[in-house]
Order: structure tokens, then C-alpha cells, then sequence
């Protein structure tokens, strides 16, 4: 890729490119049809797409990107006292540590969450990977209680999202929710310094990847910054809109749907000068839950072009090679 490439923004997608769609029906009870089959057009395109009326209250995220600003405004040796624990990776992860192949070190830092299990938890008891408790620092109480409301609130929106993306796919609306009784959730809080004006063309504040789960739920603030690559190869930006998320597929969507729904390869570039925030949440189903193809998306002249596997076992294989990668980087 070219410094030029990077340097400059590409252009904002638009909205047939990156739509905007309304959950109205989904949050009232009202037909799920004409918003699956929208959803279904995102997904077969760019597989991004904006969400409003999505049932989060403004104030929560207000809390949550407060706290958030608040948090690294702490002197990074305190932070560093919080640091992420191995087993359970729940904290803070300083700048360097994620690194994509090929690229530079993500030029970010981030406060990590995820559902929180207490140790006696039977599943956290027998040792299933990434299922534990959280760590809250005893100094920042204000940390906990915007990030468990925003949490909550965001978990709550993947759950109910799950039904139009099943009906989407010819099945019934409550298909995915079979497999949420613990779901795997991630949630990470992340601080983007003002990059450095020369842009590296190997620095980014995300390197180009692809998500590894199910449904990545993200809110910006309006500094944007997010980009995403359409299928004939131009990067676009996916701006902030006020009261909106944005919405991606994970790699666990092509598998379900032999390539049909599209994880789509995106990054960050931080050109303001300015600090950003982002929070995105990578939304998972149980460890158990099965990834093979759907009925709907396979027939003898296409059939299934992957293994079935179970989401947990997926995730872990997706993030041993990042971990390892990050090992062998420290
Ligand atoms: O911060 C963002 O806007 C997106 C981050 C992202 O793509 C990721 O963490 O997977
Ligand atoms: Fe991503």
C-alpha cells in the first residue's frame, strides 16, 4: 500500500454503500421482514451498516465515553498497575501489544471487558477459556458502573440483534438464541492518540483485518476515522452519525453462510490531530454454539466450503495466532 493511499481520507460511504437502518419493528415487536431484508442487502454488499432507534439511551453512552476519557487521562503508570492478566485478558492493554502480521503495532491502548463470571462460576471453574471476572480497580468506581451499564445495555442489543440476522437467513427469529446462555462478549474501550503527521504506511491506528466473531457492535465519537474496504477494492470511511452504531459482521458470518454475508476488511487512521475514542463490542454466542453452514445457504451446487467447528473453539484459534504474534512482538 502506498503512502498515498493512507494519507489522505478516502471519502465517506454512502448510503447505499454503509446504510442506515431503523430497529423500530425489532424493539417494538413489529415485522421483522422488511428490516431482515435490508439487513440481508448489507450483508451482501459491504457487510457495515449504521443502526438507529437501536434502544440504547444517549445518557449511557454519554457515561460510558466519559468514564472512558477520564480513565486515560490517568497517569499511564497507574493504569499499568491495572494491566491485563493473562488468563483471563481483562484490563488495560497498553499501546504495542496488538499487532496485526505485517504491520506496526496498533497505535491505540484499551481497557478490556467482557461478561463477568464470578471464579466459582462452574464454566470459569472448569477452566473454559476467556470465561472469568472482570477487573475493576477500587479507585475508579465511576469506570464500573458506566461500563456495566453500557455493557448490559450493548449485550442486550446483540441478543435481540441476532433475530433479524436469523430471519435474514430463512430461519426462525430465535435460531441464534439457543446458543446464549453464557455468550461470549467482549467489550473494549480504546483510546487513538493523534497520530504522528507523517503517516507511516505501516502504521495505523487499527491495521486492515477482518473480525473474527459473530456481530461487532461499535460506537465512535465524532472524530471518525473508520474504513473499510468495498468489494472492488476502494477504501471508503464510515463517518460518525450522531445516535447511531455501527454494525460489522465477524469471519464467523461467511461460515455460517458459505461466503454468502461478507466480513468485510476495515482500519483506523487517526488524521485529526485529535485524540479518538471508540468502543466496540465483539458479540459471540455461547463457547458451544455450532458454526456450520445454514440450510438456507448451501444446495448440492454449492456446498458447504468449510468444517463445521463450535464458535468457542473458532475464537480461540483466531486469537492464539494473534497471541502468539503478540508473544513473539513483546
Ligand atoms: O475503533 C474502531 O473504530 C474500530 C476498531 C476495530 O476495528 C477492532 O477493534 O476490531
Ligand atoms: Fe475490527
Amino acid at each position: 500500500m502506498s503512502q498515498a493511499a493512507i494519507s489522505n481520507a478516502p471519502r465517506a460511504a454512502t448510503a447505499d454503500e454503509v446504510p442506515v437502518l431503523d430497529l423500530t419493528a425489532l424493539n417494538e415487536g413489529g415485522d421483522l421482514a422488511p428490516l431482515a431484508e435490508r439487513l440481508r442487502q448489507a450483508c451482501l454488499t459491504t457487510g457495515f451498516f449504521y443502526v438507529k432507534n437501536h434502544g440504547i439511551p444517549q445518557d449511557v453512552f454519554d457515561g460510558v465515553f466519559q468514564a472512558t476519557k477520564r480513565y486515560f487521562d490517568l497517569p499511564e503508570e497507574q493504569r499499568m498497575a491495572h494491566k491485563m492478566d493473562d488468563r483471563f485478558r481483562r484490563g488495560f492493554m497498553p499501546q504495542g501489544i496488538n499487532q496485526h502480521p505485517g504491520y506496526a503495532p496498533d497505535l491505540k491502548e484499551s481497557y478490556e471487558i467482557g461478561v463477568d463470571l464470578p471464579l466459582d462460576h462452574p464454566a470459569v471453574a472448569a477452566g473454559l477459556p476467556l470465561h472469568g471476572p472482570n477487573r475493576w480497580p477500587a479507585e475508579c468506581p465511576w469506570l464500573r458502573e458506566a461500563s456495566e451499564a453500557y455493557f448490559e445495555a450493548a449485550k442486550a442489543l446483540g441478543l435481540r440483534l441476532t433475530r433479524v440476522f436469523a430471519v435474514s437467513l430463512g430461519m426462525p427469529p430465535d435460531h441464534f438464541l439457543q446458543w446464549c446462555t453464557n455468550p461470549m462478549v467482549q467489550m473494549r474501550l480504546f483510546h487513538y492518540p493523534p497520530q504522528p503527521p507523517v503517516v507511516d504506511e505501516n502504521a495505523f491506528g487499527v491495521a486492515p483485518h477482518t473480525d473474527y466473531g459473530m456481530i461487532t457492535l461499535l460506537s465512535q465519537d465524532p472524530i471518525g476515522g473508520l474504513e473499510l474496504q468495498k468489494r472492488d477494492g476502494e477504501w471508503v470511511s464510515a463517518p460518525y452519525i450522531p445516535g447511531t452504531l455501527v454494525v460489522n459482521l465477524g469471519d464467523l458470518f461467511q461460515r455460517w453462510t458459505n461466503d454468502l454475508y461478507r466480513s468485510n476488511l476495515h482500519r483506523v487512521v487517526n488524521r485529526t490531530g485529535k485524540e479518538r475514542f471508540s468502543i466496540p463490542m465483539f458479540f459471540n454466542l455461547d463457547y458451544t454454539a455450532p458454526v456450520a453452514c445454514l440450510p438456507s445457504c448451501q444446495s448440492p451446487e454449492n456446498p458447504p466450503k468449510y468444517e463445521p467447528i463450535n464458535a468457542g473453539d473458532y475464537l480461540l484459534s483466531r486469537f492464539r495466532t494473534v497471541q502468539k504474534y503478540r508473544d513473539a512482538a513483546a
